[in-house]
């Protein structure tokens, strides 16, 4: 049995990571923590009644654990981790602490010294489809933020392939209010939300660094992401609508193919490539729904070409708390455990949500 333990799980991210993880054949949870050191319940209703007591976090140690997850604010991992990591665990951070590889970029975007720069160096960024042989083979993951993963996907084959303007990419990034956390925001009360659609970080996205930097990675050149993230009323879950102008005559098909063919070894991604039917007015089957990936690690992928402006949509739908956070989090501890990286995650999303 793989033992884990998950700093900070009284959040969102550490509830989901306790969920799949108490359910993974594979897993024995040691401890997951609160600063309060009570019983899971009074956090999270789903657990009622399952005798799931958290520990403080000033009582456990990575000597208990092959994997630790930190699922707290941006800084603790960094703080924390070089502690468990000599006591001889592996580390998974969900926050942001090693997604960058510049120290100057990531103290500029997170307006601070960063606490262990020696540590972010060993980190491997978590997209497994990019990066699946250093994962397997790392102990410190960073997995990435939810907003990255759903608009690398959606634009890795393009960049792969230089079919599109690198410097001209525009994403929107739609998210339900989870992705904020479990703490209450003005603009996330009830009241203001559940009826609402709002723009919030409208330029400069911290993510939109990590989009970059990765994107970058697989074609060598200056890629320049124009980011914009919106809530929206829904509690799980990303749509990103990724604009592009192609370099080249690319056809619906012809990007559908090459979508199929670069993910055809990722299990979690589904190109969603049923016919588009022009006689239809509401023509809203071929592309992705965000209700299909709810609650699950699976990330779908889909995509229209204008041929008369020269434009690509590509849309992208994940969870940010499964695909985007959590679930893609135990994707990694499988790989670097050597399990079946389906291990616990094989669920269907629900339906309807
Ligand atoms: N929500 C999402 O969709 C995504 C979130 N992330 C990232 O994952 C991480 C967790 O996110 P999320 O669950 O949403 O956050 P939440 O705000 O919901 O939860 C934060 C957790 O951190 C713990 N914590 C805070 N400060 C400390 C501390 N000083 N020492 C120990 N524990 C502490 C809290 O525990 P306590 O009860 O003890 O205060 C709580 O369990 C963040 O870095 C976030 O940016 C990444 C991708 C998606
Ligand atoms: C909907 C929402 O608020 N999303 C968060 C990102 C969630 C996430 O991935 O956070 P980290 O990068 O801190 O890990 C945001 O836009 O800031």
């Amino acid at each position: 049995m793989v033992k884990v333990g998950i700093y900070g799980a009284t959040g969102y991210m550490g509830a989901e990571a306790l969920r799949i993880l108490l359910q993974h054949p594979q897993v024995e949870v040691v401890w997951a923590t609160s600063r309060d050191g009570e019983e899971a319940l009074n956090y999270h209703k789903n657990f009622y009644k399952r005798g799931i007591q958290f520990t403080k976090p000033e009582e456990v140690s990575g000597k208990d654990c092959d994997v630790v997850f930190f699922s707290t604010p941006t800084g603790l991992a960094a703080e924390m981790g070089s502690k468990f990591l000599h006591e001889g665990s592996r580390i998974i951070d969900f926050g942001a602490d090693f997604r960058l590889k510049d120290q100057a970029t990531w103290e500029e975007v997170y307006g601070r010294k960063h606490p262990n720069w020696e540590l972010a160096k060993q980190a491997v960024y978590g997209i497994n489809e990019l990066h699946k042989e250093a994962i397997v083979n790392t102990k410190v993951v960073a997995n990435p933020g939810c907003f990255s993963s759903s608009a690398i996907l959606a634009l890795a084959p393009l960049i792969k392939e230089n079919l599109i303007d690198c410097d001209k990419i525009i994403v929107d990034g739609m998210s339900g209010t989870a992705g904020a956390g479990v703490d209450l925001d003005f603009a996330l009360h009830h009241p203001q939300m559940h009826n609402n659609i709002l723009p919030y970080n409208v330029v400069n996205h911290r993510h939109s660094y990590e989009i970059e930097q990765e994107l970058m990675g697989i074609c060598n050149e200056k890629v320049n992401i124009n980011f914009t993230s919106y809530y929206v009323p829904i509690s799980r879950g990303i749509l990103s609508a990724c604009h592009c102008f192609p370099v080249e005559h690319v056809t619906r098909q012809s990007l559908l193919e090459l979508y199929n063919e670069f993910y055809k070894d990722s299990y979690f991604i589904k190109v969603i490539d049923i016919p588009e039917n022009k006689d239809c007015a509401w023509n809203y089957m071929p592309y992705p729904w965000v209700s299909s990936v709810v609650s699950t690690n699976f990330c779908h992928i889909g995509l229209s070409v204008d041929e008369k402006r020269n434009r690509i949509v590509v849309f992208s739908v994940l969870d940010s708390i499964g695909k985007g956070g959590a679930q893609v989090g135990v994707q990694n501890m499988n790989l670097i455990m050597g399990l079946d990286e389906r291990e616990g995650l094989e669920n269907y999303g629900l339906y309807p949500y």
